[in-house]
């Protein structure tokens, strides 16, 4: 009996010791594997911080303002168009020739693909949380509705742009996201919702401080391709001229997509903009030719037009007063122009059809366009608190 209770005590003994030493295993392994956690999510975030620093490199690399131009097609024999390399495009006239000078010559034969692909890196930096803006400037039917909008089987800039932004955010691990659109007409100096059920009702534009915003705007959250597909039949109802592509635009078309977004594993979110605008061209008219209310139109985008072009100006030499508020358009442009946002001006240009050098020569699209460093402009809003701050 003695024998039995000492060996029962024995192997109480040994089972606590054991039990202790299985804990103190156990604690050790926990804390391996809570340093293991930690380690990968250092590394997570140091890939997050990679990743949105490799997809901004390519805007930064050259200067905020990027200017690309797409030639039209154009008849045989008639042609006074050359791109003599991938950034000149030469324009011969009678016994004279110009040279203008891009970041990028897109020759006729180019697809709406392939125009898509060079936008991408800026269209793609909206995701890491800056405000970009693509711009679609030229003369009347020279393609800027084709470039932008496209066609159902051929789509444009705009279309490629929200699918891609749901690809990448779906794309992307512990991350959640909330796409909105919103569409807007500046007709005559005037705002209206191409979105909202009371298409007709002015809009203003409110700042306050160094934001800008447009009380009433009716913003649409996108989901799914069904989504934009809604969106964009409900634009067409409500534009004051559909996009037949059948008259020549009187208006200014503005789409912007707001993408906020968090990663639940580093904790960081980011709040980006990408504003798709779909210029309408300037218009020349002699005195005789226009009256009336078209006449009030070509007024107002001529007008808005050149705000632009001082706008431009006004960054490109640095100026300490850029007129942003000289017309609605520049004063909705303002954050997309300001600070280290980053913009792309897609020059259309059409040999066939009129004012194509007046055209070109307005902007002064020289090799000075694109030295534009927007982060000296004086009146500049800070998106490095937007993007930086709520990343990390
Ligand atoms: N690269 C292209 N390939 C095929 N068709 C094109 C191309 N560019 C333009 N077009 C066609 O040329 C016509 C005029 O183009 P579009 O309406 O896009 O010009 P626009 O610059 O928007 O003109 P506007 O300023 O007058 O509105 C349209 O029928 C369009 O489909």
């Amino acid at each position: 009996m003695c024998c039995v209770t000492q060996e029962l005590s024995l192997s109480s003994k040994q089972l606590r010791s054991m039990v202790r030493q299985a804990l103190a295993d156990l604690r050790h392994q926990a804390e391996e594997a809570a340093g293991a956690v930690e380690e990968l999510r250092f590394r997570y975030r140091r890939e997050v911080q990679e990743w949105n620093s490799q997809n901004n490199e390519l805007p930064d690399l050259q200067g905020n303002i990027k200017v690309f131009c797409r030639c039209r097609g154009f008849s045989a024999g008639k042609s006074c168009l050359d791109a003599a390399s991938e950034q000149e495009l030469l324009v011969h006239g009678k016994g004279s020739m110009k040279k203008f000078l891009f970041d990028k010559v897109y020759p006729s034969s180019t697809s709406q693909e392939e125009i898509f692909e060079g936008a991408l890196p800026i269209i793609t930096s909206c995701v890491s949380g800056y405000r970009v803006c693509i711009l679609a400037y030229g003369q009347s039917g020279s393609g800027k509705t084709y470039t932008m909008t496209g066609t159902k089987d051929k789509p444009g800039v705009n279309i490629r742009s929200i699918r891609e932004l749901l690809h990448v955010c779906k794309g992307k691990e512990n991350y959640t996201f909330n796409l909105k659109i919103s569409m807007l007409e500046i007709y005559n100096d005037t705002l209206y919702d191409l979105l909202s059920v009371n298409p007709n009702n002015p809009l203003e534009i409110r700042s306050q401080g160094r934001s800008i915003s447009v009380p009433g705007l009716t913003h649409v959250e996108v989901k799914t391709e069904e989504d934009i597909l809604n969106a964009m039949d409900m634009v067409d109802k409500n534009r004051k001229i559909g996009s037949t592509n059948t008259e020549s635009s009187r208006s200014h078309l503005l789409l912007t997509l707001t993408l906020e977004g968090r990663d639940s594993a580093s904790g960081g979110s980011s709040s980006g903009t990408l504003t798709l605008c779909d210029l309408a061209g300037p218009k020349h008219f002699s005195k005789t030719e226009a009256t009336g209310q078209s006449r009030v139109e070509a007024a107002a985008i001529n007008k808005s037009l050149t705000s632009l072009r001082q706008v431009f100006s006004a960054l490109k030499s640095n100026a300490l007063h850029v007129p942003f508020r000289n017309s609605k358009l520049t004063h909705l442009l303002q954050p997309c122009l300001s600070g280290d946002a980053k913009c792309l001006v897609l020059v259309n240009v059409n040999p066939d059809g009129k004012h194509m050098v007046e055209t070109l020569s307005t902007l002064q699209f020289g090799s000075a366009l694109r030295q534009i460093a927007l982060g000296k402009t004086a009146q500049h809003i800070s998106p490095t608190k937007n993007k930086a701050d709520k990343q990390h």
